[in-house]
């Protein structure tokens, strides 16, 4: 890659695969990437739906804004560069989980459709799922669960997504959930169809699990 500073770097091959890791999971390296406000239900969803694929004998990780950003991502904050750099960041770290055969799901506002597309970009055709979290500015406000929008109209959080800062919906994501309408069960019933029904999940899995989805539409 072009940008990368270092000269002299030769890319090292082991000798265990990623098809070798996906035979043993029983399903491929998978990202499953929540987008939507604050407060529109991402990290609710991820939980639950990794609750069910772990049911099922899944090897899951989820990667959740809240939580990276004590870690990995402590120096990074809200302005546009660092949120840029958030989510070039969680974009490789999902791809490393999807070498490592692993479904992993990944909660981040990821405001900007640019960026969301380069995670995208690293990922073979068919393992980058995008889940549109759509619900209502007023109902994510309303819902507050974290009481920062309230921080946020008061003037004491800056650049807040939705209120002082932007959020582009996806144009075409793969499974688009209303949150605000629908409930979390049948939201997370509807992305575990999705999986099912695009093949991303063994027949035996789901047997195995002893649980049945209507695959329809
Ligand atoms: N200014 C501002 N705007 C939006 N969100 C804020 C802000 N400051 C703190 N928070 C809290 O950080 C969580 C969002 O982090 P992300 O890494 O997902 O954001 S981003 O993808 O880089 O835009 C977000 O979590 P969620 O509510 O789960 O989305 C908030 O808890
Ligand atoms: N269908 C749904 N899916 C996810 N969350 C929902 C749903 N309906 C209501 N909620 C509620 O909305 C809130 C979403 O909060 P949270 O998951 O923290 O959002 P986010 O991670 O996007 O900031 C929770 O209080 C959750 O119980």
């Amino acid at each position: 890659m072009s940008d990368i500073k270092s000269d002299n770097i030769v890319w090292h091959q082991g000798s265990v695969d990623r098809k070798r890791r996906e035979a043993i999971n029983r399903h491929r390296g998978l990202t499953i990437w929540f987008t939507g406000l604050s407060g529109s239900g991402k990290s609710t969803l991820s939980v639950a739906l990794e609750e069910r694929l772990t049911g099922m004998g899944c090897r899951t990780y989820r990667l959740d804004g809240d939580n990276i950003r004590t870690g990995l991502n402590r120096d990074l904050a809200f302005s546009p560069d660092d949120r840029i750099e958030n989510i070039r960041r969680i974009g490789e770290v999902a791809s490393l989980f999807r070498d490592a055969g692993i479904i992993n799901l990944t909660a981040f506002i990821s405001p900007y459709r640019r960026d969301r597309e380069m995670a995208r970009a690293l990922a073979d055709e068919h393992d980058f799922v995008e889940v549109f979290v759509d619900a209502p500015l007023e109902l994510c406000e309303q819902r507050d669960p974290k009481g920062l929008y309230a921080k946020a109209r008061s003037g004491a959080i800056p650049n807040f997504t939705g209120i002082s800062a932007p959020y582009e919906p996806p144009e075409q994501p793969e499974v688009h959930l209303d949150t605000g309408t629908n409930s979390l069960s049948v939201c997370v019933d509807q992305l575990v169809a999705f999986l099912v029904r695009n093949g991303y999940l063994e027949q035996s899995l789901i047997a195995a699990a002893g649980q049945t989805f209507e695959t329809g539409a």
